[in-house]
């Protein structure tokens, strides 16, 4: 679709590198330097000591007899009411969560995800460990890849889409705006192409943000107020994605529904997010900045624990309707619809810090600082009304409780000397 590759992760669009290419004086040094190389090459391939992967971490070819069997046994729906679902970004935070948890009811499941590293991908790795365990298969590939989606769809009729692959951050999209217009754009128009010409088509329900509310200031947010003042191009890309969703539901029939996400939180979250990394620096003795808006006035947030949004998750993938289209065509009016999923009690930054104190019984050495403008609002806020009547979301978790098993699952997954390093 573009030419950026594949995995965009910290990928950032380079400056030609014409002007620093070296001269070859002599076609002595020339040989000279290709001699090396191919010795180089030599060595490796002959000396280098065979890594063998784990049996349950084996990385499997795309497309072989073995994959398309690990795929098949992976999808297969195993309860009586159950439905067959391709998780996009299966190895991230909320993913792992949602295809656990459907394959638990036993629903049919399937990963997708392009491991990149834009954080530690060794932790994703320890998340697919997690899925396989599971019986969760995570295929590795990349929603910008046509030709692997379009396999995928010929060997299982997948019901439903769980799309939550995504270039997550708000703030790192400032550094790297090309991979959140890769990802949250061009991916997912991508997906939705392969979508649309299925037949029959399946249900979509993706992942928007609530950062869609931007600058607005009404509280507390609600699907019905404007989403045309965002404070970062994450932000703007979620919200462009809700207008797509939109085209592709009006002119196709798919079935799409958009889940705004209030700062997701708990155990095997993202290291990029500030409790993940406040809880690393305040056990390191490291200081931590705690932004500020102006006039001394609070940074809050509506933190939403990960069960609780994995409850509305499936609530929102059980109260779907099915697409109308097929093959390409729309053959009537399709569900279209967006939900907050968030906790309603928003936390200011500051007591967010004084309760990981409390927990990891370690005082935070606080650099306060004013909010940058870098992609940051400064408040959020859900009005959990609309998903709470159409499928019941009740969130169950408060902050307090949600950090304290955060932090147990914190501790006990870097016990053993891994490093917390984003
Ligand atoms: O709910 C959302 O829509 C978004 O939630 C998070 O974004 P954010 O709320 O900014 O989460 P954090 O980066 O963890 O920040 C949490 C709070 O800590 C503050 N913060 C962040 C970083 C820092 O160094 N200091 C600091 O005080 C932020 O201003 C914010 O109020 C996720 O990173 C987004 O991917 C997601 O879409």
């Amino acid at each position: 679709m573009d030419n950026t590759p594949s995995t965009p992760g910290k990928f950032k669009m380079e400056k030609g590198s014409y002007f620093h290419r070296p001269r070859w004086h002599t076609s002595l040094a020339k040989l000279a330097f290709w001699s090396f190389v191919f010795l180089g090459l030599m060595f490796i391939f002959f000396f280098r000591t065979p890594s063998i992967p784990s049996p349950s971490l084996r990385t499997y070819n795309n497309f072989g007899a073995a994959w398309e069997k690990r795929v098949r046994s992976s999808a297969r729906i195993r309860s009586p009411n159950g439905v067959s679902v391709l998780v996009t970004g299966a190895a991230g935070f909320v993913g792992t969560h949602v295809s656990a948890a459907l394959k638990r009811r036993g629903d049919g499941v399937l990963g997708l995800d392009n491991f990149n590293d834009y954080y530690d991908p060794s932790l994703k790795r320890a998340r697919q460990a997690l899925l396989e365990r599971t019986g969760v298969f995570i295929v590795e590939g990349d929603i910008n890849d046509v030709d692997l989606l379009k396999k995928l769809f010929e060997i299982v009729a997948f019901t439903h889409v769980m799309h939550l692959a995504a270039q997550a951050g708000v703030r790192y999209a400032m550094e790297n705006p090309g991979s959140y217009v890769h990802s949250n754009i061009a991916g997912f128009v991508n997906l939705l192409e392969v979508c649309k010409s299925m037949n029959p088509q399946p249900a979509i329900v993706w992942a928007s943000s609530s950062s869609v509310y931007g600058l607005n200031t009404k509280v507390p947010f609600s699907e019905r107020d404007r989403t045309d003042q965002p404070a970062s191009l994450y932000a703007a890309t979620k919200k462009a994605g809700e207008e797509i969703a939109h085209t592709y539901n009006h002119i196709y029939g798919l079935s799409l529904t958009g889940l705004r996400f209030f700062t997701v939180y708990g155990p095997w979250g993202r290291p990029d997010m500030a409790y993940f990394f406040f809880t690393r620096d305040i056990l390191k003795g490291k200081s931590i900045p705690i932004f500020e808006a102006a006039n001394h006035g609070t940074v809050a947030r509506d933190f939403t624990y990960i069960d609780d949004i994995v409850r509305g998750c499936l609530g929102a993938l059980d109260t779907a309707e099915k697409s109308t289209g097929s093959g390409g065509k729309k053959t009537g009016p399709a569900q279209l619809r967006v939900f907050n999923l968030g906790n309603t009690s928003p936390v200011p930054v500051s007591e967010l810090v004084s309760i990981l104190e409390r927990l990891l019984k370690v005082k935070a050495e606080r650099n306060i600082m004013k909010l940058p403008r870098n992609g940051d609002v400064q408040f959020t806020h859900a009005n959990i009304s609309y998903a709470q009547s159409e499928f019941g979301y009740k969130p169950k978790t408060d902050l307090q409780n949600g950090l304290k098993k955060f932090v147990q699952w914190y501790i006990n997954y870097y016990s053993d000397g891994k490093k917390a390093d984003q």
